[in-house]
C-alpha cells in the first residue's frame, strides 16, 4: 500500500458495522477500506465526504437482476440497469442467465454476456450461468470460467423464440445438481411447480378468467411449497448447495429452515416486492405489479416479515426483471398475458430501510446484513465485499434516514421508467454510492463515470474434479 495517505475520508457518519452502528471515520486507500478511526489524518489530495446525520452502509449486493443483454438490451441493459443500481446504493450485482438471447448456458454465450457488460457497468458484478435441458455438458466449463453459480427454473420462464431459456425436467435437475455439486458450485432455483402452474393457468384461460386475482390463483402457495420440497429432496440426494430465489411464503421458508437444521446447505432469498406490496397492489397497479411467484395476501406479507425478523430469510434481492412498457400496459392486454417481472432494483435499499427499519422497527444492522453481508458470504465475495472492514473493497453507501421523498418516474434510471413504486413516499434516500473507492453516484450529480465496474469471477472449490 502507498504511504501518502487516504484518497477519501468519510467523516461524521453513523457507520453500520456487522452487529453494531458506530460514529466513526472511514479512510479509503487504493480502493480499499484502509482504516476505521476517530480522527483520521487527511493529506492534501484527500477527498472528504461529510456524512453528518447519515448512515454509512456497505453497498448492497443484489444477487438477482435480469439485464437481458445480448439481444434484449431494449428491455434493460448493463448501462442503464447498473446506473439505476448505483443510484439505489448497490455496488455489486449478479446478472441472471435469462432473458437475453442466447441465454448464458454455454461458454460462447458467457463470452457474449461478458462482452455486453464490459465497460458498461457503473458498479461491480458477477454472472450466473444457467442449467436447462441439453446443457449438462457445459456446466464444468462455465464453473471454471467463473460464473457465480447456476440458475434453473422449475416452472416455465416465459419468453419466446429459438434458443430461449427453458425450465428443467426432473432428470435434468437431478443430473445437473450432481454435476454442480462436483464443482463445489451452487444452484439457484425458481421454485414453482410447472405441473400445478401450467394446469391452473390453462384452466383459467379456458374459462376466460384472466384478471390479476385469476393469475394469482393459478400460482398458489402450494405450487411454491411443492417445488421447494422436491428440490430439497434432490439437494439431500446429490449434496448440491441450493439457493431458493424469490421465496414468497412463510411456509416455504419454514420448510427450508427445517432442511438447514437437518444439515442441508440451503439458503432462501425474498424480494422487496413480497415485503412491501400485496395482491391488492396487483389490482391497483395492474401488470406493473405482476411477477412470479405472485404477490400474496397482506397477512402472508406480515408472516414473511415475521419470518425475516426471526432469521428465516438469508438475503434480500430485487429480482429486477423489466420489459418495455407495452408488454405490460398495452390497451387490451389482460393481466394473464402481460409480462411477469417487477422493475424495482433502484429502490431496494431504500424500501428495506423505509419499511424494515422505519415502519417495522428492525435493527439497521439486520437489514444491512440481508442486503450486503449475507449475500457476500453465500456467494464467495466474503473477504472482498459485503461489510465495512479494513482490507475489503471500499463499497459504501450514504443513506439519509430523514430525507423523505416521493419517487417520480423521472427519478428512475432504468431503460424504461416504470415501476410499481412510483408515487410512493419513502422515508430515506441514498445520497452517495462508492464502488472500490470511486464515488459513482451522488444525489446532486447523478451517476458519475458509468463504466468502471468489473466482472468478479468466482473461484469454486472443486473437490470432485
Ligand atoms: N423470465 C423472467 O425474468 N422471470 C422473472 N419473472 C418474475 N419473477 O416474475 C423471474 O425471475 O422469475
Ligand atoms: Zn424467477
Ligand atoms: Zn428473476
Amino acid at each position: 500500500m502507498k504511504e501518502e495517505g487516504y484518497e477519501l475520508i468519510i467523516r461524521n457518519g453513523q457507520v453500520v458495522l456487522p452487529g453494531e452502528v458506530r460514529r466513526l471515520e472511514i479512510g479509503v486507500k487504493d480502493g480499499k477500506i484502509a482504516a476505521l478511526g476517530e480522527a483520521l489524518q487527511a493529506s492534501p489530495g484527500t477527498k472528504i465526504l461529510d456524512a453528518e446525520g447519515q448512515y454509512v452502509l456497505p453497498g448492497m449486493i443484489d444477487m438477482h437482476v435480469h439485464f437481458n443483454e445480448p439481444a434484449f438490451g431494449h428491455w434493460e441493459g448493463f448501462r442503464s440497469g447498473s446506473a439505476a443500481l448505483a443510484a439505489g446504493g448497490c455496488t455489486c450485482y449478479a446478472d441472471m442467465p435469462l432473458n437475453g438471447n442466447p441465454p448464458t448456458v454455454n461458454l460462447e454465450a458467457l463470452r457474449l454476456k461478458a462482452e455486453a457488460a464490459a465497460g458498461n457497468s457503473a458498479v461491480d458484478y458477477v454472472l450466473w450461468g444457467g442449467l436447462m435441458p441439453g446443457n449438462l455438458e457445459e456446466l464444468e466449463g462455465l464453473a471454471a470460467a467463473g460464473v457465480t453459480g447456476f440458475k434453473a427454473f422449475i416452472s416455465n420462464p416465459g419468453g419466446e423464440g429459438e434458443g430461449r431459456f427453458r425450465e428443467v425436467d426432473d432428470d435434468t435437475l437431478y443430473q445437473g445438481m450432481l454435476r454442480i455439486a462436483a464443482t463445489g458450485g451452487i444452484l439457484a432455483l425458481h421454485a414453482e411447480s410447472e405441473a400445478i402452474t401450467s394446469a391452473l393457468g390453462a384452466a383459467a384461460l379456458r374459462a376466460g378468467r384472466s384478471s390479476a386475482r385469476d393469475f394469482a390463483a393459478s400460482r398458489p402457495p402450494q405450487a411454491e411449497l411443492e417445488a421447494v420440497a422436491r428440490a430439497l429432496l434432490y439437494s439431500e440426494r446429490t449434496g448440491c448447495k441450493l439457493h431458493f430465489v424469490h421465496i414468497s411464503t412463510a411456509a416455504a421458508l419454514e420448510l427450508i429452515h427445517e432442511a438447514k437444521l437437518r444439515g442441508l446447505d440451503v439458503t432462501a432469498e425474498t424480494c422487496p416486492h413480497y415485503l412491501i406490496l400485496d395482491e391488492d397492489s396487483m389490482e391497483t397497479l395492474g401488470a406493473l405489479a405482476k411477477c412470479a411467484p405472485p404477490l400474496r395476501s397482506s397477512s402472508e406479507r406480515d408472516r414473511l416479515w415475521a419470518a425475516l425478523a426471526a432469521g428465516r430469510v438469508d438475503l434480500v434481492a430485487s429480482d429486477h426483471s423489466p420489459c418495455p412498457p407495452e408488454l405490460k400496459l398495452a390497451p387490451g392486454l389482460s393481466f394473464m398475458e402481460a409480462w411477469g417481472g417487477i422493475s424495482g432494483a433502484q429502490s431496494s435499499l431504500e424500501l428495506m430501510f423505509h419499511e424494515g427499519v422505519h415502519v417495522r422497527g428492525l435493527p439497521v444492522t439486520q437489514i444491512s446484513a440481508l442486503i450486503s453481508g449475507l449475500p457476500a458470504r453465500r456467494f464467495g465475495l466474503e473477504g472482498r465485499k459485503g461489510s465495512i472492514t479494513p482490507g475489503l473493497d471500499a463499497d459504501l453507501v450514504l443513506l439519509d434516514p430523514d430525507a423523505a421523498y416521493t419517487l417520480r418516474a423521472e427519478d428512475l434510471l432504468y431503460r424504461h421508467r416504470h415501476s410499481p413504486y412510483v408515487g410512493m413516499t419513502l422515508s430515506c434516500k441514498v445520497t452517495a454510492t462508492i464502488c472500490r473507492g470511486n464515488v459513482v453516484y451522488t444525489a446532486a450529480e447523478g451517476v458519475i463515470a458509468g463504466g468502471g465496474g468489473e466482472w468478479l469471477r468466482i473461484r469454486h472449490s472443486q473437490p470432485g474434479i
